[in-house]
């Protein structure tokens, strides 16, 4: 191996020397502040190189080199970069106090206030008094108040949750909408025969002599005669359509659905008018057909030129209901649709509310050491993962206990790449047969590089040669590599079974009936991910244009957008809830000997396997930052996920609502985020009764004079009066109750519901 040359510690240029002199080097100071730009790529590269290397440093060394990366890449704009720096930095070395400040500012300047907020408070916790972290802290207070203040103004009254939701025909609906045809026909005597009137004389002037009339006994409120009168008028004119939906009203409005949707559909298709198909929809859905009611409601959401917002919504509670029914039929709640979009709700009172799987998972890169099953998410971590360098420092005794308590654990790994690592080889089969044998390097070449990203925490060569971020998500890229290459499985056993179309490729059918489990994830974003990550796409491009069995997703920009954006709106941290360390307690609570000869054991410093995911009912799921209910996992017999728990007392057919973000932070930084992440603006309890600042009486917004600062509430700090008198309205009116209520902190070591 050559000898990379070391970095200067003193002037900050670099220069020629051994590794050695590099690790002391590092341990140096250098001013990256002062260094000319030109300096500053050729000193990221050296760090680089020593970083890789096998040189041994001690964690501070480290935190320090990642730091000083970290501060090369913030000055030269690469704030991605800088961010991840100095977070490794500050994994290494908490104390590395100057990697809050360059991490901070690298995560303002991606506009992500809430990782910058995080940073500078962990900066404080080190160095309370720390003039340049407060300062930092200060403006990105103002900052943030600036921004939300302008998008508010801007942004806050258009939000509508039917802009979010398609009213596309679901695959398959072809097929059972020909079965409702047919419920229809049989049951309620209701075809396309009803608006034929060939051959039918028609008396226009006897049908609107007897309308009049009927529209008279309307009037005087004699409803029988005047449905009599209709039955009149349509008999001598069946076509005529006034009289169709004056009679399909009154049928209507007597709950006589059937008669109402027979006049109904007896109008042409052509003639029927926005809320003929409107009511024709309401009695689908009572009479329970709803792909039939779908199409009716669809039509009249497009006929009124969307003006019927009444319609839009009974669509989007008729979808719910069919998609999310199956899902939550054995727990007590059920989706609906509110003014949030989906919305998921309690059918009754209870405690644990509902449990729920992942449609697909991966592992955090995080945590990517911790050795867990890829496929079920078991984690396999073994004693020696565990107790890691002290496992050598143990007696004999203490490893005879180990070993007779731990656990035993299987480890599989994929015997064609060696680089998926399983429970069982059950999980290793379901997990080729579910995505892997897309993914496989031993069949997919290109998916190698994929799996170099996830070793190198995202890192790579990029497209000019240099070593460089490619993947800056939030999360694994192997989510949405599992998400393509599980389309492609499913799509493929279609095919199987159905039979290629007439191109030996699978059918736009087919493909549509593969992805539609997708489509029920919410997808918002606006940075334009592909432009963070100019070198990501072709990488995904590559592994999926060419993949075994001959069938090939094409990823275009706008494919993996969307995808990126689902799942970044969508993904939540979980992990298996019984691990191996687990058992081991439970097996050695009953030995106490053992106990006592293990009394060091740190459990606070226990390696998990983190997973995100993206669970289908979970993500049905809206935001409050006075939640009702938490998030944890969970588990469905040997399958793990999460599980959602009341946080109070549930009446039946309140909304459930979790939080996206912990709720004891600053009230801005809260919406702020949220609105960029989630394209909503918080209207809970807890927004309208916490201030933003002491400057501004938190209940009647009088400003306050010169550098006067409002008295806060002395039990929360969260709120700022002008008055008694503001003050005692306040807290009747609301913040009594959520100055008490308690904060649920999101339970994660990284929030996976980011943008
Ligand atoms: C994870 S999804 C939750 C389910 C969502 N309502 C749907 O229809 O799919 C997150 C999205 O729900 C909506 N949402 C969640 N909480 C909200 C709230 N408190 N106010 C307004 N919209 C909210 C926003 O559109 C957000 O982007």
């Amino acid at each position: 191996m050559s000898s990379p040359q070391v970095l200067n510690g003193t002037n900050g240029a670099p220069s020629s020397s051994s590794i050695n002199g590099t690790t002391q080097a590092a341990t140096g100071e250098t001013h990256v502040k002062e260094l000319p730009e030109e300096d500053l790529t050729q000193l990221i590269e050296r760090l680089t190189e020593l970083l890789d290397s096998n040189v041994s440093m001690t964690s501070a060394e480290k935190a320090k080199c990642f730091r000083q990366r970290a501060e090369c890449h913030l000055r030269l704009g690469n704030n991605n970069a800088a961010l991840v720096d100095a977070e490794a930095a500050l994994h290494e070395d908490p104390r590395e106090v100057e990697a809050t400040v360059t991490g901070g500012q690298a995560a303002a300047s991606l506009g992500r206030f809430k990782d910058a907020f995080h940073l500078y408070k962990a900066g404080l916790q080190q160095d309370p008094d720390s003039k340049v972290i407060t300062e930092q802290l200060r403006q990105l207070q103002s900052h943030i108040q600036q921004k939300s203040e302008s998008q508010q103004e801007e942004e806050e009254p258009t939000y509508n949750a039917l802009d979010f939701c398609t009213q596309d025909p679901y695959p398959g609906d072809d097929v059972q909408l020909k079965l409702e045809r047919e419920i229809l026909e049989a049951k309620y005597k209701i075809s396309d025969k009803l608006s034929d009137f060939s051959g039918k004389k028609m008396n226009q002037a006897e049908a609107a002599k007897q309308l009049k009339h009927a529209y008279e006994a309307v009037t005087r409120g004699r409803l029988d005669q005047a449905l009599a009168h209709c039955a009149r008028a349509i008999e001598a004119d069946p076509s005529n359509i006034f009289g169709r939906k004056f009679r399909a009203q009154l049928n209507f409005d007597r709950q006589d659905i059937v008669e109402a949707l027979k006049d109904c559909w007896a109008i042409p298709k052509g003639s029927r008018t926005p809320d003929v198909w409107n009511m024709g929809g309401k009695v689908l859905v009572q009479l329970w057909l709803p792909v039939t009611a779908e199409f009716w409601l669809r039509k009249a959401t497009v006929t009124s030129g969307r003006r019927d917002q009444e319609a839009g919504v009974l669509f989007q509670k008729v979808r719910v209901k069919r998609l999310y029914g199956p899902l939550t039929e054995d727990f007590p709640v059920a989706v609906d649709f509110t003014q949030f979009g989906r919305a998921v709700v309690a059918k009754e009172d209870v405690k644990v509310l509902m449990k729920d799987l992942p449609l697909v998972h991966a592992q955090t890169l995080a945590s990517r050491f911790v050795p867990a099953c890829c496929h079920c998410t078991r984690s396999l971590i073994t004693a020696t993962d565990y107790f890691g360098d002290n496992y050598n420092k143990l007696t004999a005794r203490q490893k005879d206990v180990v070993a007779h308590h731990w656990p035993e654990v299987t480890q599989v790994w994929c015997p064609r790449c060696s680089r998926e690592l399983y429970c069982s080889k059950q999980c290793q089969e379901a997990g080729w047969e579910d995505y892997h044998r897309v993914l496989c390097p031993s069949v997919n070449k290109a998916a190698e590089k994929l799996y170099d990203l996830r070793d190198h925490d995202g890192y790579g060569t990029n497209a000019q040669g240099r070593w460089a971020e490619i993947w800056g998500g939030h999360y694994s890229p192997f989510v949405l590599a599992k998400l393509w290459a599980a389309i492609l499985c499913q799509v493929r056993r279609i095919m199987q079974e159905e039979g290629p179309g007439k191109d030996g490729q699978p059918t736009t059918v087919q493909w549509a009936k593969a992805k539609a489990p997708y489509r029920r994830f919410i997808a918002f974003g606006t940075a334009p991910a592909t432009e963070r990550m100019p070198d990501i796409l072709a990488i995904f491009q590559e592994v999926f244009s060419d993949c075994p069995d001959g069938v090939s997703y094409p990823i275009t920009e706008a494919e993996f957008k969307g995808r990126y954006y689902q799942a970044a709106c969508n993904l939540q941290c979980f992990s298996a809830c019984i691990t191996p360390f687990q058992r081991f307690m439970t097996s050695l609570q009953e030995d106490l000997e053992g106990l006592s000869l293990l009394v060091h054991l740190d459990e606070h410093k226990i390696p998990e396997a983190y997973f995100a995911g993206m669970f289908p009912v979970h993500a049905c799921l809206n935001h409050s930052c006075e939640n009702n209910a938490e998030v944890s996992n969970g588990h469905m017999d040997d399958n793990f996920g999460v599980q959602v728990t009341a946080k109070r007392d549930i009446k039946k057919g309140e909304e459930i609502f979790i939080t996206y973000i912990d709720t004891a932070l600053p009230r801005m930084l809260r919406r702020a985020w949220l609105y960029k992440s989630f394209n909503f603006w918080c209207q809970c309890r807890r927004c309208q009764f916490e201030g933003d600042k002491p400057t501004e009486c938190t209940q009647c917004g009088a400003k306050a004079k010169g550098d006067k600062r409002f008295p806060t509430c002395g039990k929360c700090h969260k709120a700022w009066y002008c008055s008694t008198k503001c003050q005692k309205e306040n807290w009747v009116k609301g913040h009594k109750i959520i100055c008490s209520t308690k904060h649920s902190v999101v339970a994660s070591p990284e929030d996976y519901q980011v943008c």
